[in-house]
């Protein structure tokens, strides 16, 4: 059972505490309905010998151990569920910290977004349920121990009716779930289109056209979801009446069909009749909550699912989650030989590739790449940061080749600034530098009227897309690794600051014994690189105009 295997996985279960739970509940709740149909049938000699005291207490009794151990099932069952969500919840987060850039653009962020938000949510509502389907199975049992002892003939034809009544929802199981993976589906294009609204809100205001296409796209989607969780819903619902409908005739069954069978039934009738309807409460909870299983189980697929799509590539590289990552601080050459990337190729997209790529990056040297559009620089940086795996060819770091289980600690060589960087407000993993350093170089960037950074926190990130920039810029400079690695970083920098950036910001990163690799179209300051390359559809290749005496090309 995927939902229990789920749950189970990282949590040790007592099984027994709640089976003896469960079963004391189900008792006592079967011993009321003992007491009830017991007093009722001697009710006048009850109250001739003054025994209604001690049937009162006995009622209470029970009442009372039902009501505490269900309480206790309840709440042992809400423990272990959230604690096992935590779990799971904080090993998919490490999952997708370690999985590749490749596989995290294969899966989608939609789907990571939806599972770790929506499933786990539904995983966790189902704790309740489990507590409330185990204790009404239980007091089934029990009650049907109850009738059996009256009227085995009874027992007989409730049992084969209740097991008809469940067969009904087995039988369209698969149609349920075939339609629960399409409402998945759907409601994964829907948090792609809110992210769409979201965070190109100001497009959206600016174009009615495109605001009306995103709607209607948004309209499609949500309707997707709307048939599919429909049909479900009507399954469940049929389901739900017919599984009723099965049970009144249950009912029925023990005053027109069982007298015909058993001769000694007349005597017990009222109370197997009693009895059998005090199964119309456990048995709706179990109908009733079988969507809500359904619908957990669901989520509990699609949890693991996400999890073996993210561990399958990270299977091949268990060395490398178990190497212990260690920063690299210093380093003399950097060396590609024969490095080839291509994309993924969706159907119809022509093949684009990378490489092979030769090149050797010394420390302390400044290189600018320039190139066209879609020529492959993004790529070649993912490359060579050791992002993007490579498909062929290998690198070197100061003569000795990078192994995959070395990678991650490759990586902490390299700071960087890409085109669509993310500024985090606190300054995660940089704890070493001073507050002197930080204003020093707040001052420097030209950031510290608008900005103070307190307790490894910036004070503010709502700022001009320029700002924001000097600010990722100031994150990679606390940082201090060896390498920087710009993506068009003064693409949206004043010209004052643009020069400021090329002319003083690099020099002195390059003065400190930081190497710089950097992705620009500012020919202005082609000269200020000691080397220049040019990508021309995928392939890297030395930039001559470049002069070696610092007079621009
Ligand atoms: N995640 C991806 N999946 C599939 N193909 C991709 C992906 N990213 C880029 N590409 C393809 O690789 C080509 C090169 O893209 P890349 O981002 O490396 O170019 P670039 O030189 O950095 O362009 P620009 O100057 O516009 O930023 C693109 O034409 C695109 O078709």
């Amino acid at each position: 059972m995927v939902l229990y295997d789920l749950i189970s996985r990282n949590i040790k279960i007592k099984k027994r505490t709640f089976v003896l739970l469960g079963c004391i509940s189900g008792l006592a709740n079967a011993l009321v309905l003992a007491l009830i149909n017991n007093v009722a049938e001697n009710i006048s000699d009850i109250h001739k010998e003054n025994h209604v005291f001690y049937y009162l207490v006995l009622f209470t009794l029970t009442v009372l151990i039902y009501g505490l151990t269900q309480q206790r099932l309840m709440t042992k069952a809400a423990k272990m569920v959230e604690k096992s969500i935590d779990h799971m919840r904080v090993e998919l987060f490490e999952s997708v910290r370690h999985t590749e850039l490749s596989t995290l653009e294969k899966i989608g962020k939609e789907r990571i977004f939806n599972t770790l938000s929506k499933e786990l949510q539904t995983i966790s509502q189902s704790a309740q349920l489990f507590v409330i389907i185990g204790q009404s199975i239980s007091l089934v049992f029990f009650t049907s121990l109850y009738i059996a002892y009256h009227s085995v003939m009874a027992f007989v034809v409730l049992s084969v009716l209740i097991m008809l009544g469940g067969s009904i929802h087995r039988l369209r199981a698969n149609e349920i779930q075939r339609n629960m993976a399409q409402a998945f589906q759907s409601e994964n294009q829907l948090i792609q289109r809110l992210s769409d609204l979201l965070d190109g809100f100001k497009e959206v205001k600016l174009s009615a056209p495109r605001a009306d296409d995103l709607e209607h796209e948004f309209s499609l989607s949500s309707g997707k979801a709307r048939r599919a969780q429909t049909v479900t819903k009507t399954l469940f619902a049929t389901d739900f009446v017919l599984s009723q409908i099965t049970f009144f005739a249950a009912t029925g069954a023990m005053v027109f069909f069982v007298p015909v069978l058993s001769d000694v039934y007349p005597e017990v009738v009222i109370k197997v009749t009693t009895a059998s309807l005090f199964l119309i409460g456990p048995i709706t909870s179990i109908v009733g909550g079988i969507p809500v299983f359904t619908t957990a189980t669901e989520a509990a697929q699609n949890v693991l699912t996400l999890e073996a799509d993210l561990k399958r590539e990270q299977a091949e590289n268990t060395v490398r989650r178990n190497t212990q990552v260690q920063s690299i601080d210093s380093f003399e050459e950097l060396r590609l030989e024969g490095a080839y990337y291509q994309h993924n190729r969706k159907p119809g997209d022509r093949p684009f590739f990378v490489g092979p790529v030769d090149l050797t990056v010394k420390r302390g040297q400044i290189t600018f790449i320039t190139g066209g559009n879609g020529s492959g620089k993004t790529t070649f940086i993912r490359m060579l940061t050791g992002l993007y795996e490579l498909q062929a060819g290998q690198i070197f770091l100061d003569g000795r080749a990078v192994h995959d289980a070395e990678r991650e600690s490759f990586r902490s060589i390299f700071t960087s600034v890409f085109a669509d960087f993310h500024l985090f407000k606190q300054l995660y993993g940089i704890k070493t530098t001073s507050q002197e350093d930080i204003d020093e170089w707040l001052t420097f960037l030209e950031m510290n009227a608008k900005v103070s950074v307190i307790d490894g926190e910036f004070s503010t990130i709502d700022l001009s897309s320029g700002q924001r920039k000097r600010l990722a810029l100031l994150s990679t400079i606390l940082e201090n690794r060896p390498i920087y690695i710009f993506d068009e970083w003064a693409a949206d920098q004043d010209p004052i600051f643009r020069r400021k950036f090329y002319e003083q910001v690099l020099p002195r990163l390059k003065a400190r014994g930081n190497t710089v690799i950097a992705i620009t179209h500012d020919d202005a300051y082609f000269h200020l690189a000691d080397v220049h390359l040019k990508m021309v559809e995928g392939q890297l290749m030395e930039h001559h105009e470049v002069e070696t005496d610092g007079v621009p090309s």
